[in-house]
């Protein structure tokens, strides 16, 4: 989750570094806590006139990251929808439509609510009556010229008819009879024609006659995935876990999960929303800011021209919370070239409003006792940070981050418990001093900031899309191709309890923005669950993957693979195949078979238990009996 490096983030890190003089340095170096760090550091007159409007000017915003919305692009796209929609393709006039609605300022809800309809026609064409009937629904409440309504509510009759909800459609015939008394646009031939139809179908629906026909069937555009569920009891302390696993705390180790039964492989073990999720910046025009699903029929965020929402739901979620307050700085953290953690970051302080935080803060040292909540803030903050082995080089870095995440929440209108209503002026950014009313918010929310990046240094997750071609049927073979998109970044509160392991007992993966974890093997009850970092034993060796483990993560693993240094893919021999040691007290050893062994019945060379090798053996062999599928 890197930084870019062709921000002007950057640009201001080397300028303060190589202006910081060593006594600076020492004095920054011997404080000992988040919030000094940065009373500290934004105290300094070298911080304090920094001159970020030349780096920002560097930049230029707009581009992929408009700042407002643009009434001309608006209407260009809806021309050109207008075109596809002559040359009947529909599909295309779907895309220009969303497009215009992005960049179309709310203040013109006339033009507004013409691009809806539009839309919902080229959606009623797709066969997407329910999304059609939803857009019809918008620009009525938009305020549809009242001349034309006779078009939508005919639109919103014809799809309710196809979808057999047939009260509804007699309404929806009998407000477009009336809209045509003010369809004054229309000749009196054509108005006479649609009232001669509409009443026809009136009577047809008022007879309760069967209208030919059977609901249709299409494919659908939105594929929503059901919301994952967690079967079984849930753990009653940890309620995103189930009650199949257990956190223990070890001084080594710290916390981490163990299984309360035996668990098969396949079992569901955790279903999570994320404490705060951030789409990354190039997927935003395409999937939900909300909940990371993609978007084919899209509701613009009202305010930019930057983000998009799956359903009204999530809309109104981002904007009561987190988007209500960075809506107008998203372009300038996306061109800073912040990375996805300093977002993450931010979004774990914009989602909840400065009144909460000031609040608990004074109590957050203590631990909660009760039940383990996704998002109640404090357990992020027990999350591991190890501030305790932090060198002073990484706590400048961090801490001069916090500053510049601190101005975008001076600019967003955060301090002030009020949303912004504009984009921001190139001038209102000057220089990276604060405003003096803002002294405690400074260093309340700064060492929150600080704190944030320490912890999802150790506990973020990448999120992941699955993004599958239809299958391919070759000669005797269905070929599947699929790839995984890293999507957004988050913090899972539970799943962030897991310790690694170079040979994991889980696999993870997402629907939407839940995370769900299964067991990929048989594990007995008392043994660890452990995830999995990114390296594995089968395709990395040991010296990397501890390497990498100490490096990003900070401590040495001490997992069975890297204990028994087990072969990679790569270098297994083909000489001998490899049993567990079956032995009762638990071994880990792994014991070698040459193919010619005649025994059955093998001494472990670590235990010195004899295992039964045909035990093994027979679970291996394939049941022909269910080789054919019908
Ligand atoms: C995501 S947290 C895991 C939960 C953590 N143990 C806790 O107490 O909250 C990652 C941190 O846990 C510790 N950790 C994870 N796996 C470990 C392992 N196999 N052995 C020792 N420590 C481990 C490391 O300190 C690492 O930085």
């Amino acid at each position: 989750m890197a930084q870019n490096s062709e921000g002007f983030f950057k640009q201001f890190h080397e300028n303060i570094n190589s202006a910081l003089d060593d006594v600076t340095r020492n004095n920054f170096a011997n404080l000992e806590s988040n919030s000094k760090r940065v009373s500290y550091l934004c105290s300094l007159p070298l911080i304090k006139s920094y001159d970020l409007l030349s780096d920002v000017s560097k930049i230029e915003i707009g581009g992929d990251f408009p700042v407002k919305k643009d009434l001309d692009k608006a209407r260009a796209f809806k021309d050109e929808g207008n075109k596809a929609v002559q040359k009947g393709d529909w599909t295309k006039s779907l895309h220009l439509y969303s497009q215009s609605l992005l960049f179309m300022p709310q203040k013109e809800s006339d033009e507004l609510s013409i691009v809806y309809a539009n839309r919902s026609a080229a959606l009623n064409h797709l066969e997407q009556y329910e999304d059609s009937l939803t857009d019809i629904r918008r620009c009525l409440s938009l305020g549809y010229p009242r001349h034309l309504r006779y078009k939508v509510y005919e639109r919103r009759a014809r799809c309710l008819l196809v979808l057999k909800r047939n009260q509804e459609a007699i309404q929806a015939f009998q407000d477009t009879i009336s809209a045509l008394d003010e369809a004054n646009n229309l000749n009196k031939e054509k108005r006479q024609k649609m009232r001669t139809d509409a009443k026809l179908m009136l009577e047809v629906l008022n007879k309760g006659l069967v209208l030919a026909g059977n609901p249709k069937d299409p494919e659908p555009l939105k594929k929503t995935p059901p919301k994952p569920k967690l079967p079984g009891k849930h753990n009653s302390q940890y309620p995103a876990a189930s009650d199949a696993i257990q956190i223990e705390y070890d001084n080594n180790k710290g916390r981490f999960a163990i299984a309360t039964r035996d668990l098969s492989a396949g079992e569901v073990l955790l279903v999570e929303k994320p404490h705060s999720g951030v789409l990354l910046g190039e997927y935003c025009k395409t999937h939900c800011h909300n909940c990371f699903l993609k978007c084919p029929i899209p509701i613009p965020c009202p305010k930019c021209p930057n983000v998009i929402f799956c359903s009204d739901k999530c809309l109104d979620a981002a904007l009561q919370s987190y988007h209500g307050y960075e809506c107008h700085i998203l372009p300038l953290l996306w061109k800073s070239g912040c990375s996805i953690t300093c977002h993450i970051a931010l979004r774990m302080i914009t989602q909840k409003t400065k009144e909460y935080f000031t609040k608990i803060y004074n109590d957050l040292e203590n631990k909660t006792t009760g039940l383990y909540k996704t998002d109640d803030y404090k357990n992020i903050y027990h999350l591991v940070s190890h501030e305790d082995k932090r060198q002073k080089q990484d706590f400048l870095h961090r801490t001069q981050m916090t500053i510049f995440l601190l101005k975008l929440l001076e600019l967003s209108g955060y301090f002030e418990s009020k949303t912004r209503k504009n984009p921001i002026d190139l001038n209102e950014i000057k220089t990276m001093e604060f405003e003096d009313i803002h002294g405690d918010d400074i260093s309340l929310f700064g060492s929150l900031i600080l704190k944030n990046l320490q912890i999802l240094q150790f506990n973020a997750h990448e999120v992941f899309e699955l993004q599958c071609l239809k299958p391919k049927v070759g000669q005797y073979v269905i070929k599947h191709d699929g790839k995984s998109v890293f999507l957004a970044g988050a913090v899972f509160p539970t799943l962030a309890l897991f310790n690694h392991s170079c040979d994991p007992g889980v696999v993870r993966y997402f629907c939407g923005p839940y995370v769900v974890v299964r067991a990929v093997k048989n594990i007995k009850k008392g043994e660890e669950v452990a995830e999995n970092y990114g390296p594995i034993f089968t395709t990395v060796p040991k010296q990397k993957r501890q390497a990498d483990l100490k490096d990003q993560y900070w401590f040495d693993c001490t997992c069975l693979p890297c204990q028994q240094n087990w072969p990679t893919y790569d270098e297994m021999t083909e000489n001998y195949m490899r049993f567990k040691c079956d032995s009762d007290q638990p071994c880990p050893n792994v014991v070698p078979v040459p193919y010619d062994c005649k025994d059955f019945m093998l001494q472990c060379g670590l235990c010195q238990q004899y295992t039964n090798i045909l035990k093994g053996l027979k679970s291996l062999q394939v049941d022909y009996t269910n080789t054919f599928i019908n």
